[in-house]
C-alpha cells in the first residue's frame, strides 16, 4: 500500500464524542483494530472519527465500546471517503510498517501510543545486508527502554533484518572510531560489494563513509598501471583495494593504526585476492621507515591530512617524483562572495559546488556550453566562482608548502603542479570535502 492508495480508498471509522476519543483509541489499540495508517479526524460537528480495521472489528468490540459509554452517547460505525494518511504511512512503506508494528507492541505492553513516539521513529537508516544501522537521534523516548529486547526484535522483523545497531558520534580519537552499539545480534561484521569489490568490516569498530563513493570510483579509473602507491590512511581498504584491482597499481603500502581496521583490511585484501600485492604497515604512519618508493601517495584523512605531508614527501621517489592525492575539508566564505555580488544568498553559495569545478575546467578551455549558460543565473555563477576561487587558493598554498617540504628534504628545487581538484561531498554548511591531485617533480 502506498500513500496514494491510502488517500483514495474509503476506510471504516468509529464516530464518538471528543471526550471519549482517548478511551476509544486505547481500547482499539489494545484490541489491535485501530487503523494506524490513518489519522484520527475531528469532524465539523465536534465528534471524532477513529479509523478502524473494518475486517477485524467485531460486533463484540462495538458492544463493549457502547457499554463503556453513558446512555445517549455516540458509537457509530461508518466510513469516510477521503481519509488522511498518518505521517509514517505518507513517508514510505517500510517506515509505515515499522510504525504499525511498534504501535502494536506498545499497546500490547500496556503503553500508550503518542505523536512523540511516532516522531521518534527513524525515517531512514543504513542497511548492511541483514544489519540495520540506525542514526543516533531516534529511539530516544524513555518508553522504548521499558520494552526490552522485544523492541529490537520487532524493529528487525518490520525492516526485514536480523541485526540492529545504533550509531553515535564519530569520536575525535584519531582512529575515528564510531560509537556504534549493537542492539540485536551476535556481532557487527557486515559485507558490501562496491564496484565489483568485496569489503567486510565490523560496523561497531570501523568507520564507513557512503559519501566517499564518487572518490572510490574516480580512484578506480586512475591510470596507475605498474605504479607503487602508499595509502597513508588506509582504513579498511576503501581506496587501497580499488587502486590494486581497478587502477592496476603494481603494489600498495597500506598504513593504518586502528587494529580493528587492520583486521578488516587484511580480510578485504584476501577476499579480493590481492594480499600478495599489498603490505600493511600497522602503526602511526609518521613513524614509517619507508622512503623513496612511491609513484603516488593517497592522503585520505579529514578534516585535513596535513600531518601526513612530510612523510608523503619522504615516500615519493626522489628521482622522478610522483602524484599526491590530498584530501581536505575546505571552507568557502560566503561573506567574501557578498563583496563581489550584492544579491547573493549564503544558501546559494552552497548549491552548486560541482558545477563550480566543471566550470573551472571549462574556463581553462576558454568556453562554456550555451545550455549551462541558460541554467546558471549570474548569482549562481558568482557564487560558484567564489567557492572555486577558495579551493584554488587552498590548492596553490598547499602546492607551495609541499614544494618547500620537498626542497628541504632533498636539498634541491622541485616543482608542483595542480592536476585536478575533485569535489567529493559537502561536509557541513560552507565546508566541502575536496581532493587535490598534486604532481610533484624534481627540477634537474
Ligand atoms: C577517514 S579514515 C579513511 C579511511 C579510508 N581512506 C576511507 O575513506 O574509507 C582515516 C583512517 O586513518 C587512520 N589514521 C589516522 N591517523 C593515522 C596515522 N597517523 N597513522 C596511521 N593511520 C592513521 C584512522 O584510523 C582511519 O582508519
Amino acid at each position: 500500500m502506498n500513500a496514494k492508495d491510502l488517500n483514495s480508498s474509503p476506510i471504516s471509522v468509529l464516530i464518538t464524542e471528543s471526550q471519549f476519543a482517548q478511551l476509544f483509541r486505547e481500547y482499539l489499540e489494545r484490541e489491535r483494530v485501530l487503523d494506524v495508517c490513518h489519522r484520527v479526524q475531528k469532524l465539523l460537528d465536534g465528534t471524532v472519527a477513529l479509523p478502524v480495521l473494518g475486517e477485524k472489528l467485531t460486533e463484540q468490540h462495538l458492544q463493549e465500546l457502547r457499554e463503556s459509554l453513558p446512555p445517549e452517547k455516540t458509537c457509530t460505525l461508518t466510513w469516510v471517503q477521503n481519509p488522511i494518511p498518518s505521517k509514517a504511512a505518507r513517508v514510505q512503506s517500510p517506515a509505515w510498517k515499522l510504525c504499525r508494528e511498534l504501535q502494536h507492541l506498545v499497546s500490547a505492553s500496556g503503553g500508550r501510543w503518542s505523536d512523540e513516539l511516532e516522531d521518534d521513529l527513524p525515517r531512514s537508516w543504513q542497511r548492511h545486508g541483514d544489519l540495520i544501522l540506525l542514526s543516533e537521534d531516534r529511539f530516544r523516548a524513555a518508553l522504548w527502554k521499558e520494552l526490552g529486547p522485544e523492541l529490537w526484535e520487532t524493529v528487525a522483523s518490520a525492516l526485514g533484518a536480523r541485526r540492529i545497531a545504533k550509531r553515535g558520534r564519530i569520536s575525535p580519537d584519531g582512529v575515528r572510531s564510531p560509537t556504534v552499539t549493537l542492539l540485536l545480534g551476535q556481532d557487527g561484521w557486515v559485507e558490501h560489494v562496491d564496484n565489483g569489490i568485496r569489503y567486510t568490516f565490523d560496523v561497531t569498530r570501523c568507520m564507513f563513509s557512503p559519501g566517499n563513493i564518487t572518490e572510490k570510483l574516480r580512484v578506480a579509473s586512475l591510470p596507475c598501471a605498474g605504479e607503487v602507491l602508499v595509502d597513508l590512511y588506509a582504513g579498511i581498504g576503501y581506496f587501497t583495494v580499488p587502486y590494486l584491482i581497478h587502477a592496476g597499481a603494481a603494489f600498495v603500502h597500506a598504513c593504518e593504526w586502528n587494529p580493528h581496521a587492520v583486521e578488516a583490511l587484511r580480510k578485504n585484501l584476501e577476499l579480493n585476492g590481492v594480499q600478495d600485492r599489498c603490505q600493511i604497515h600497522q602503526g602511526d604512519n609518521r613513524q614509517l621507515e619507508l622512503r623513496d618508493v612511491a609513484n603516488r601517495v593517497n592522503l585520505g584523512l579529514l578534516p585535513s591530512s596535513e600531518e601526513g605531508w612530510p612523510i608523503a614527501c619522504q615516500l615519493l621517489r626522489k628521482g622522478t617524483g610522483g602524484i599526491l592525492h590530498i584530501h581536505q575539508n575546505v571552507e568557502s566564505f560566503p561573506a567574501k562572495a557578498h563583496l563581489h555580488s550584492g544579491h547573493l544568498e549564503e544558501q546559494q553559495l552552497q548549491q552548486c559546488p560541482e558545477q563550480a569545478v566543471s566550470n573551472r575546467q571549462e574556463d581553462k578551455m576558454g568556453h562554456r556550453s550555451p545550455k549551462d549558460a541558460d541554467i546558471m543565473d549570474s548569482g549562481r555563477e558568482t557564487q560558484a566562482a567564489a567557492t572555486r576561487a577558495e579551493w584554488q587558493r587552498w590548492a596553490e598554498t598547499t602546492g607551495m608548502r609541499i614544494r618547500v617540504l620537498l626542497q628541504q628534504l632533498h636539498g634541491r628545487p622541485w616543482r608542483t603542479n595542480i592536476l585536478h581538484i575533485e569535489p567529493v561531498k559537502s561536509y557541513a554548511p560552507h565546508v566541502y570535502h575536496i581532493v587535490l591531485d598534486l604532481e610533484c617533480r624534481p627540477l634537474s
